[in-house]
């Protein structure tokens, strides 16, 4: 993805293996910061305050953060006190320990001396994975945008919600990668942008990447969605995940599962698109997946620009009001049209998992054990 017209990855490591260079995503889209993280705690506080976020690119994140702890300390008790400390940060997107088992195993077998180069190596194949995983669901999403257009034979309007851009991988995003394949491929779009309160990260961060790329989209109140669908006005919805549950059920942002039974209600199509890491093939259905509970603070203030152009936070409540602040919600497999994976797109149920995923058949039923701390996660 280009920002300010320049190629640009929303994560990479340094060449000498002091740090990473993220871009600081609480600062967006006032100003464009880059970060350095030299420690797997820099890289948790990352996570935590969400300076990166999305599924993919925390997963990338914490990837690169045990790589970190390997340039401080090789040894096996130091690197399973950074997976578990990194695993704390945030307990809903299943990426997250998706990475750092996929670093545990790689890394505990060898010899300590032989830890460091490793985890390099591992984190930047994780992030080479990821974007190649993004631009395989582009192109099977691609598909689906322009059967609607040659059957609409006009711009196709496409609602999303949340950030699953760019922003939240390593490079293209999963439920926008198909939107950038169709304007590559001179589909002519439109993209609604649900701000996604509390956060906003659709109306900071999508609207913000695709008006880096040029594709011609509108930012609405969330609650406007099921007002536009009713008049026609959406076509499709494309929306990621944080986690799909081997039954189809899908884990995104709060406010998923309201435009998901809007979309049913007018006949819109429904779909997620998520990469393998994205889904848990060990746990049975949505009802187990955690959701992460934020601080209130996040819903009663409101970051934004002020008229000085400074960054600035104003409070939207009452003082002695009480807020509560669940970040996540479950939108039943049943209101999904279809998930769009690397692999193709497939009915989101434990059969559609399946046909994709041969190989997970074992992974079905839960793992007694994880890697990480030793025990489940
Ligand atoms: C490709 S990212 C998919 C999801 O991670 C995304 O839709 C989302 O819900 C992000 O939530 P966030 O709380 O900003 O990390």
């Amino acid at each position: 993805m280009r920002v300010h017209g320049i190629p640009t990855r929303t994560i990479q490591p340094l060449a000498d293996g002091s740090a990473v260079e993220i871009i600081d995503q609480t600062r967006l889209p006032h100003r464009y910061e880059i970060k350095r993280l030299a420690s797997w705690q820099e890289a948790a506080e990352a996570i935590s305050v969400m300076r990166v976020r999305g599924a993919p690119l925390i997963g990338a994140t914490a990837a690169y953060g045990l790589a970190l702890a390997c340039q401080a300390d090789t040894n096996d008790t130091a690197l399973h006190a950074a997976a578990a400390g990194l695993i704390e940060t945030r307990p809903t997107a299943v990426n997250l320990r998706w990475a750092l088992e996929r670093m545990l195993s790689r890394l505990l077998p060898l010899a300590p001396g032989q830890r460091r180069e490793a985890a390099w190596h591992e984190a930047a194949a994780i992030c080479e994975e990821d974007v190649a995983q993004n631009q395989a669901i582009g192109r099977h999403g691609l598909e689906i945008i322009r059967a609607i257009h040659q059957r609409k034979g006009g711009a196709v309007n496409l609602m999303t919600h949340c950030n699953a851009g760019w922003l939240a991988t390593v490079d293209w995003g999963t439920a926008l990668a198909p939107v950038y394949a169709a304007f590559e491929a001179g589909i002519a779009l439109d993209v609604w942008v649900s701000e996604t309160r509390p956060r906003n990260q659709g109306a900071a961060l999508t609207a913000w990447e695709l008006e880096q790329h040029g594709v011609p989209h509108t930012v609405i109140a969330d609650n406007a969605a099921g007002h536009l669908m009713q008049k026609g006005e959406v076509d499709l919805i494309i929306v990621g995940a944080d986690r799909v549950a081997a039954n189809g059920d899908v884990a995104n942002k709060i406010g998923t599962y309201l435009k998901a039974l809007a979309a049913r209600d007018n006949g819109v199509p429904f779909y997620v698109a998520a990469p393998g890491p994205s889904i848990d093939f060990r746990l049975a259905s949505g009802a187990g997946i955690p959701i992460e509970q934020r601080a209130a603070r996040e819903v009663t203030h409101i970051a934004g620009r002020d008229v000085e152009g400074e960054l600035a936070e104003v409070q939207l409540t009452p003082d002695a009001s009480p807020a509560l602040n669940p970040a996540f919600d479950v939108t039943p497999a049943r209101l999904v049209t279809g998930l769009i994976t690397e692999r193709g797109v497939c009915a989101a149920s434990t059969a559609g998992l399946r046909g994709l995923y041969p190989e997970e058949g074992a992974n079905f039923i839960p793992l007694p054990t994880s890697p990480i701390n030793g025990g489940g996660v």
